[in-house]
């Protein structure tokens, strides 16, 4: 049952210090700080729930995200929550639709990292609401009602209410047997942690040596910046995992589509299943040649994780400019964007391996593929879900990996929640950890 009237947004500025160990580095953002716009929502019903919602950004820049939070929140505060959610698709209009602030979008950049904080807040509140986990409240849905949430406008070429129906009513059937077998196994997931573009060898073989004790089989490597390097680092994780476990690598955009061509035809060697963003996120037609060009060496392109919105990807599944799509929960215009994702992904066919990692985002994101493996897709093969072994330890409701698998979180809601203590330590700059690292004159405002 929703109920209660939205009375109060606030929005904070979380950044943890990352870069100080590499971690999460790659061939373009050499020192990122993992941080987020942390939105929280509150409402006058009894129950006193509230909702928790977040983006993922990278430190400098939060605090512009967090300004656009502010300047969407006259949209939110004072609607009535179950008026929301019966008419989700209106609202995310309304959102993404502001006649003033579309301007500085549309659909994409600042104001849709802004609308994705908010709205993940507003899905987490109704799950929490219902008493349910996200992907269950999704699993839970009739098709009419998940439909009713998705802006089908401007991709009606390449999927319509009625196809999406029909795909979410086929999703229906066994639907049951699925939500068993992720219950018992989880979804499979592949690991990031060892290999970022600022870690040593020797570090990258005793975090690869961990994962494979701890039962991982799929594992991501950073590329980009020197060949030399990458031959190395390739050959020393490949030797490590063997010629049966899995390697993806990972560019993040660093080159021009003919330098991606040949510099991954030095890398087929290692075998890789993929090669993530090869070059500029926006250029479909160049991915769609490094397509053409890697398939004979049995090399998928994957991207998305900075595909801005759900135009982009219609697009890029029309020019078959991927053969892996990585959704991510807060790039996307939250749930209600990356619904029609998933329904454009299985109608072209294409498997959807989600980005995550950041900070949350493995929290979120497990929801999305769960919901999608038992009512979507209906299908493990070649998909797995990114997991990133960090700040983890900073969520109410952090996630469970379980031989190298999501374990479905039980916990009401979007596992969007920080701990309090957490979100006081590291909001930047007041935080102390961020005082005594301005003090010490490793980090300035
Ligand atoms: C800057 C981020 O850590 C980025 O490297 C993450 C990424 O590309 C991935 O996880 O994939
Ligand atoms: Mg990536």
């Amino acid at each position: 049952m929703v109920k209660g009237k939205i009375t109060g947004l606030s929005v904070k500025d979380v950044r943890f210090p990352t870069s100080l160990g590499h971690h999460g580095s790659d061939a373009m953002h050499t020192d990122p700080d993992y941080s987020a716009a942390y939105v929280v929502i509150e409402t006058d019903a009894e129950d006193a729930l509230k909702g928790y919602g977040l983006t993922f950004t990278l430190g400098k820049g939060t605090e512009i995200v967090v300004c656009a939070v502010k300047a969407l929140s006259h949209l939110v505060v004072g609607r009535n929550l179950e008026d929301i959610v019966t008419n989700f698709r209106d609202f995310y209009r309304q959102l993404t639709s502001d006649g003033q602030l579309r301007w500085i979008g549309p659909e994409k950049g600042v104001v849709q990292l802004a609308t994705s904080a908010v709205l993940n807040a507003v899905w987490d509140l109704w799950a929490k609401q219902e008493g349910k986990p996200l992907w269950k409240l999704l699993v839970d849905m009739t098709p009419e009602q998940l439909v009713c949430c998705i802006d089908f406008r401007y991709i009606t070429d390449a999927l319509t209410e009625a196809q999406a129906l029909e795909i979410l009513r086929n999703g229906k059937q066994r639907q049951e047997t699925r939500e068993e077998h992720m219950l018992k196994n989880g979804y499979p997931a592949y690991t990031t942690s060892c290999a970022w573009l600022g870690y040593s060898d020797k570090q990258l073989q005793k975090l690869c040596a961990e994962a494979l004790k701890e039962g991982w089989t799929r594992f991501k490597v950073k590329v980009g910046a020197d060949l030399q390097d990458d031959i190395r680092r390739c050959k020393l994780i490949r030797d490590m995992i063997g010629p049966d476990n899995k390697l993806m690598l990972d560019a993040n955009q660093r080159w021009d589509v003919n330098e991606a061509i040949s510099w991954v035809k030095e890398l087929a060697l290692f075998k890789p299943l993929w090669i993530e963003e090869p070059t500029s996120p926006d250029d479909i037609l160049g991915h769609g040649t490094i397509s053409k060009a890697l398939a004979p060496l049995g090399i998928g392109v994957a991207t998305g994780e900075q595909c801005h919105n759900r135009v982009m990807f219609k697009q890029f599944l029309q020019a078959h400019a991927l053969q892996y799509l990585q959704i991510d929960s807060c790039r996307l215009g939250s749930v209600n964007e990356n619904l029609s994702v998933l329904l454009m992904a299985r109608k072209f066919n294409i498997p959807v391996c989600p980005h995550a990692g950041g900070v949350g985002l493995c929290e979120l994101v497990q929801h999305l593929i769960i919901f999608d493996y038992i009512s979507v897709s209906g299908s493990l093969e070649n998909r797995m879900c990114e997991y990133v072994d960090h700040l983890h330890e900073h969520f109410k409701h952090p996630v469970t990996i379980r031989n190298a698998a999501y374990m479905p979180p039980t916990d009401p809601g979007y596992s969007t929640e920080m701990k309090e203590e957490s979100v006081l330590l590291y909001q930047f700059p007041s935080g102390a950890i961020w005082q005594q690292l301005i003090h010490e004159k490793k980090a300035e405002i």
